[in-house]
């Protein structure tokens, strides 16, 4: 495996839920990436983000890695859910909640 992907693997694996972004949860650069923020804090969900702008060979190495060429790129419990539109479909329909709750993420306190 190439150092990038051990790279990835070791963040998606390192928490539960992370989201590669544009920006940060604080100052998104982009209304994709802000949309997802806004979903996983409604959820309640503590999560970890990578900004993917600070990081060239991350953005690049992400895309091939799991064959998504876009960003936000979701991943739970080192799975990638999907970008912005699948985030907030699974979130109006409460499969993402569900997933959450299947796969033992609990609410932040
Ligand atoms: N429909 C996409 C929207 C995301 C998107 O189109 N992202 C673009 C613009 S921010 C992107 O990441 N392009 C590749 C890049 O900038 O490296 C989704 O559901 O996530
Ligand atoms: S940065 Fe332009 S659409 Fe995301």
């Amino acid at each position: 495996m190439s150092t990038i992907n051990e790279r990835i693997r070791q963040q998606i694996e390192g928490d539960d839920v992370v989201l590669y972004m544009k920006g940060t949860p604080v100052f998104p650069m982009c209304g994709f990436s802000a949309a997802v923020v806004q979903v996983l804090n409604q959820v309640g969900v503590p999560f970890q983000s990578y900004n993917v702008l600070d990081d060239m060979e991350l953005r690049q190495g992400l895309k091939e890695f799991s064959n998504w060429p876009t960003f936000p790129q979701l991943y739970v419990k080192g799975e990638l859910v999907g970008g912005c539109d699948i985030v907030r479909e699974m979130y109006e329909s409460g499969e993402l909640q569900q997933l959450l709750a299947e796969k033992g993420i609990t609410h932040k306190a």
